[in-house]
Formats: structure tokens, sequence, C-alpha cells
């Protein structure tokens, strides 16, 4: 008689969409920043955001970090909805944001930046018994070696001692990234990493951002004003006009679409 064999473990199956927005709707006093907004992103992808000025890129990201209350719809990360959920219960979720203007501890050295991240985690993960473990528990050793993890993965090591205020303003959207990293996400929202970067700073994120990719299999939602940014990096594009996504496919095909062309660049294509 055949035997059927069985795990006794259920199988982690991964979600088939890290993040999915099911028509999302934010009005401001009447006024739609967001209008029936749908987008799906698998595990891995890198999905880009792109419109001109008031599109709905910001309130977008805010609605996806739980930081504004949508109006109608719904946003699901890793299969889990985050209605009702506040922004550090989405950490937990795995989702984690660098912001346009890097927001670190200008007083504070690089290394202690870090470890505020560290220690803020450290705080939210589970024990085995359910309870959330206590900082003072976790051996200083191992936490500061996770501090020197991040730093060396964004290219921070030598700097770890300087006060955060002083390094370059490259050094400070990396130092808002080694923090972001270790909250260990599996999404991760970039706002305009290149923002007020020179362009060797441009090309040395872009090289960066890349390789966490591939290192860590993240998916990143990001906006960026610079095209060229946008082409080298993004497995996707969508394109938001007065709260409306008017496009979203393969950067080739938005390369080519001509109704992005006419509402993004006033016609004439959209160039990296
Ligand atoms: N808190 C708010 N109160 C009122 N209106 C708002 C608020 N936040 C955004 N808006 C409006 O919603 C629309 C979308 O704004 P949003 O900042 O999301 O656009 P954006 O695409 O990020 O723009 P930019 O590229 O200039 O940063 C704009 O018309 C903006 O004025």
């Amino acid at each position: 008689m055949a035997v059927e064999l069985r795990s006794k473990t259920p199988v982690d199956h991964e979600p088939e969409y890290a993040l999915q927005l099911a028509g999302v709707t934010k009005t401001f006093s009447g006024f739609f920043a967001l209008k029936d907004v749908s987008l799906t992103v698998r595990p891995g992808e890198i999905q880009a955001i792109i419109g001109p000025n008031g599109a709905g890129k910001s309130t977008l990201f805010a609605s996806v970090a739980a930081e504004i209350a949508v109006d109608g719809g719904s946003v699901a990360i890793l299969g889990h909805a985050t209605s009702k959920k506040d922004p550090s219960s989405l950490v937990q979720l795995g989702l984690s944001r660098a912001f346009q203007v890097a927001r670190i501890y200008p007083s504070m050295t690089v290394f202690e930046n870090i470890m505020i991240a560290v220690l803020g985690i450290e705080r939210l993960r589970p024990t085995s018994l359910g309870r959330r473990v206590g900082t003072f528990f976790a051996p200083r050793r191992l936490l500061s070696a996770r501090v020197v993890q991040a730093a060396t993965e964004t290219g921070l090591e030598d700097v770890l001692s300087y006060r955060a205020g002083a390094i370059s303003h490259g050094d400070k959207k990396r130092l808002e990234l080694a923090m972001a990293l270790c909250m260990e996400p599996k999404v991760l929202l970039l706002d305009e990493p290149t923002a007020g970067m020179s362009p060797e700073e441009t090309e040395s994120t872009v090289a960066l951002l890349k390789k966490l990719h591939n290192d860590r299999r993240l998916t990143m939602l990001i906006t960026e004003h610079d095209l060229s940014v946008v082409y080298a990096l993004s497995d996707r594009i969508a394109v938001l006009n007065r709260g409306a996504i008017i496009a979203n496919g393969l950067p080739d095909e938005i390369r080519r679409n001509s109704e992005v062309a006419r509402v993004y660049m006033g016609g004439g294509g959209v160039k990296s």
C-alpha cells in the first residue's frame, strides 16, 4: 500500500506579492491626492514610482508606510493588511523606509546612529516565548558586530567614529540606509535616494542599491526625480499623474509610452 508522506511542519510559502495596493484613495479636504490606485510588486522586484510634482508620490509612500490613513482601498505587505497598524509594527512585517532628507542624529557618531537602529529592532524581536526581548540581555559584542556589518555593507566602515552631522551628504544617505538595513527589511521604501548628490555619489549609490538588492533579495519601492537612476535600477516603472496611475510597465515600455511623454515631460519622450 502506498504511504503518503507529509511534512509535520507547514511549508512557509512566500506570498505572491511583497506589496499590494488595491483601489487606494486618499483625499485632503476633498482633493484627491490618490485616486483608486492599484499596484502589485512581486518579491525581489524593484518598482519605481515616477510622476510630475504633486502627482501623489509622497502620499503613496506615506500610505504604504501607514504614516497616513487612506480613505478607501487597502494596502498589504507580504500578504498582511496594514490598515490599523502603526509604522513600528510594519517594521515587524518587514518594511523599512529611507527618506529624501536623511533622518539621522547629527550630534551622535555614525556608530551610535546605527546602534540606535540595532537596539530598536532588538526591542521588537519576539522571543521563542512570544515575549519581546529587552535590549539588556543581548551581548554588547554581538550588537557591535551588527553595527560594523551594516556599516561595512554600506561603505561606512571608515567613518564609524565621525559625528554624523560632519560626514558628506552621500554618506548621510548611506547612514540612513544602514539604519534601515538593521531592521532586516524584506521591503525597502526609498524616497529620492540620490537627491542632492554629486554625479559620483549618485553612481556609487546606484551600484550600492543594486548590490544590496542582489545580496539580500530585497523588494524595493523607489521614487526618484533623476530618471537615469530610475532606468538603471527598476524592473518596473509606474507613472502617477494627478493621483492616478496612468502607466505601469517595463522601463522600455514607459520610455515609449506617448501618454507618459505628454503628461510627464510635456511631450518629447521620457528620457534618461
Ligand atoms: N497634508 C496635505 N494636506 C493637503 N494637501 C496635501 C497634503 N499632502 C499632499 N497634498 C496634496 O496632494 C497632492 C499630492 O502631493 P504629493 O506630495 O503626494 O505629490 P508628489 O508627487 O510627492 O510631489 P513632489 O514630486 O512635488 O514631491 C498635491 O496636490 C499636494 O498639494
